[in-house]
């Protein structure tokens, strides 16, 4: 059995003082059991002095999006590079917030996964179906023709982590039931299987969308679920840890 890895994804929040977050999850660390990857993505302000404080601890920094290219006129964006060069080991592509914000395609996230590689980063490629996808039972499609855009060839357990998060269940308490989840994670596993051979069977898949101390254990338990990534909950260092919990009980 792989490892569990638990991301949280602090999207637009926190400050210098969050730090203090950080510090609660490497305290708290050594008390969870197993081998679970604990790893924190801030806003990218904070990538370098998180990183920085993380250094040796086994907690690990990511970034939450990069550009395309290495470096160049692009103003306001961060390349892969540069998160790399603060400290980070992962960097999230493809989020559904980025793919409504910001219209990003298949085609984008793709050359974004490069992007990352290239600077020697772990992508952590999401997908998933928004709600009115799922109603119309189109969720395994939407999800299956993202992965075959999304994905470049050659991934590898070491470079890519997928992450399935259902629209609908992101910031608003509600989640897919465990058959749905386990059905959609199969879908994606069998996919990158058929993609990656060998490779494809060790790639993890994390859940996403309203992932909670209370509900975490349940979900990290279901069939193919290898990990979460965690929003709102992971802003918390007790809550962030709490899930990490449940990742070791399941
Ligand atoms: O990247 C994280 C997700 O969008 C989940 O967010 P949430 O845990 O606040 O629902």
């Amino acid at each position: 059995m792989t490892s569990k890895l638990i991301a949280g994804n602090w999207k637009m929040n926190g400050l210098a003082q969050s730090i203090a977050e950080l510090e609660g999850v490497i305290a708290g660390r050594s008390d969870i059991a197993g081998d679970t990857e604990l790893l924190l993505c801030p806003p990218a302000t904070l990538v370098a002095a998180f990183a920085m404080r993380a250094q040796g601890t086994g907690v690990r920094i990511g970034g939450q999006d990069c550009h395309t290219e290495a470096s160049g006129a692009h103003t306001g964006d961060i390349s892969a590079e540069m998160l790399a060069d603060a400290g980070a080991s992962h960097v999230i592509v493809g989020h559904s917030e980025r793919r409504a914000d910001h219209g990003e395609s298949d085609e984008t996230v793709r050359a974004k996964v490069e992007a990352a590689w290239r600077a020697g980063l772990v992508a952590i490629a999401c997908v998933g179906e928004t709600e009115a996808e799922r109603d119309a039972g189109q969720a395994l499609d939407v999800v299956r023709r993202q992965l075959a855009g999304s994905l470049p060839d050659g991934a590898t357990a070491d470079t890519l982590v997928v992450a399935y998060e259902p629209v609908w269940a992101i910031g608003t308490g509600r989640t897919p039931t465990d058959d749905d989840v386990a059905a959609v994670h199969a879908a994606i596993r069998s996919t990158l299987e058929e993609r990656f051979g060998e490779a494809g069977k060790s790639i993890k898949i994390l859940y996403g969308g309203s992932v909670k101390p209370a509900n975490a254990a349940a979900l990290l338990a279901i069939d193919h679920v290898d990990g979460a990534l965690v929003g709102g909950a992971s802003l918390k260092a007790s809550d962030f840890l709490a899930i990490a919990e449940g990742a070791s009980a399941s």
